[in-house]
């Protein structure tokens, strides 16, 4: 089973992901640090990117994620060509985690943009991380030292959480830990008892 897990920067997806990566019978992708090391490691991205962006993308092999953000998160049109670059990368190099995955009966698809991209079509299940816009952008602005500012750019370019959430099965109110792990024991005991009566 595939499940995707979404929700907005600072929602807690990754603290939510690293409580399923506890289970054995689950594998977890996030597609977010795989789509950065592509981005440092495919040809074939890095050659579209400095096409599209200019060569300053990328300095001693290196892409320039400062210099990126700051053109892609002011600007719509921009973002777009960047997702159209990386996010068909990051979907084969899932496939192939699929496979070598393939004795896990839960497969996590852990996906900031997972509407956006449209990724939620290869997702049997999907679950949203949820935590209010205050304390998202207050834990995003303790964890990276930005302004919020830099945070907000990146929100006014995501999906809103109530059409996140309307086209989710399950939520997650990230709001104390206590409470988070508890509901991923819950959706973890049902995703695995649906697997089994499958
Ligand atoms: C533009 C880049 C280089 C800026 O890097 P930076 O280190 O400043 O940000 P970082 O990657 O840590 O992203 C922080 C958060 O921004 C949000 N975000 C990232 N990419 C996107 C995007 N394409 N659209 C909307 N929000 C995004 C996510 O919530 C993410 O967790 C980077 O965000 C990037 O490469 N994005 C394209 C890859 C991508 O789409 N990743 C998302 C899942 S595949
Ligand atoms: N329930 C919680 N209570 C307190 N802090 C939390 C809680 N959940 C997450 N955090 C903290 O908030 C920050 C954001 O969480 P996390 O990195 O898991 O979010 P994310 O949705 O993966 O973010 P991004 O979209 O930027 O990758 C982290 O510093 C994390 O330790």
């Amino acid at each position: 089973m595939i499940v995707g897990l979404t929700g907005g920067i600072g929602s807690g997806k990754s603290t939510v992901a690293k409580l399923f990566a506890k289970y054995p019978n689950t594998a977890i992708y996030i597609a977010d640090e795989e789509a950065k090391k592509l981005m440092n490691s495919s040809k074939i991205i890095a050659e579209k990117l400095i096409f599209e962006f200019g060569n300053e993308t990328y300095q001693k092999g290196k892409l320039q994620r400062d210099f990126l953000a700051k053109i892609v998160f002011q600007n719509p049109e921009k973002l777009a060509k960047l997702n159209a670059i990386v996010h068909p990368e990051v979907r084969k190099h899932f496939q192939d985690f699929i496979k070598i995955n393939q004795d896990k009966s839960l497969v996590f698809y852990e996906n900031a943009i997972l509407f956006e991209s449209k990724s939620n079509l290869i997702c049997d299940v999907i679950i949203t991380v949820f935590a209010t816009l205050s304390v998202r952008v207050e834990r995003v602005m303790q964890r990276d030292h930005c302004t919020e500012e830099a945070v907000m750019n990146r929100i006014n370019n995501q999906m809103s959480e109530e059409a996140k959430m309307l086209q989710s099965n399950y939520i997650i109110n990230n709001d104390t830990l206590l409470h988070t792990q508890n509901q991923v024991k819950n959706i973890h005991n049902i995703l695995t008892e649906k697997r089994i009566t499958i």
